[in-house]
């Protein structure tokens, strides 16, 4: 079997890590306290979707949020890494959405229950192409930007972030072995708004990477016994 290429890493079927709360901003405008541990959560790798096919809007939600992030793709797996090694373990990046369905989310923080419904749907993680370790060289000071319908949204920068991504790869690694192909999402900085159906979400790196996505509602899932499903 021929060896499988790191910048097809969505196809790998590994995990999808997500760090919320990582921007002090985005924390205060959804009134959530300033962690001060990494808050995290997991998309499965059905969640991918990538330019060329829509984000699908799941039927259960009405507050569909854009959230903006800086993906890590691991190349070296490994458990309890440290700080200082950390880096060595990243074979690059992806710019990434955490599509939330924020009204749900609402509503499982307020139960106390899990936030899968909120943030774990398919298409939920729209990547980019991936982008070589090599093209971002200090990944503490890169720039993002999102825009709905050419407005924009979200503009921050990682050097924003709480936890900086050595902190956050020694953090996970110590409980969750991260394996090659796992990706992490590093959180969102402030300007998530709600999205609908045909919207353009427009998203980059500055000077590294672009990418678009159109919003589309779920189709209804058919029945069985009715319209002629069996
Ligand atoms: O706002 C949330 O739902 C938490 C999160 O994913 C983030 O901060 O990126
Ligand atoms: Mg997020």
């Amino acid at each position: 079997m021929a060896a499988r290429n790191i910048s097809r890493f969505w196809e790998w079927g590994r995990k999808i890590i997500c760090v919320g709360r990582n921007y002090a901003d985005h924390a205060k405008e959804l009134k959530n306290a300033i962690p001060t541990e990494p808050v995290l959560f997991l998309k499965p790798p059905s969640a991918y979707v990538r330019e060329g096919s829509p984000i699908l809007v799941p039927l259960y939600t009405s507050n569909l949020h854009h959230e903006v992030e800086l993906g890590v793709v691991i190349g070296k797996g490994g458990t309890s890494i440290q700080q200082s090694d950390a880096m060595d373990h990243v074979a690059g990046y992806a710019l990434c959405l955490d599509m939330t369905a924020r009204d749900i989310q609402d509503e499982c923080k307020s139960k106390g229950l899990p936030w899968t419904m909120a943030k774990a749907f398919n298409t939920s993680c729209p990547v980019s192409e991936f982008i070589p370790k090599e093209s971002i060289p200090d990944p503490s000071k890169v720039k993002l930007w999102l825009k709905v319908n050419d407005q924009l949204k979200q503009s921050g920068c990682t050097s924003q972030m709480i936890f900086s991504i050595p902190y956050l790869i020694s953090y996970i690694s110590d409980f969750i072995t991260l394996e090659e192909g796992d990706l992490i999402l590093t959180g969102t900085p402030k300007g998530v708004s709600a999205v609908q159906e045909h919207d353009e979400l427009q998203a980059g790196i500055e000077n590294v990477v672009t990418m678009t996505f159109q919003d589309q509602s779920e189709p209804p899932q058919p029945v069985p016994g009715q319209s002629g499903v069996t």
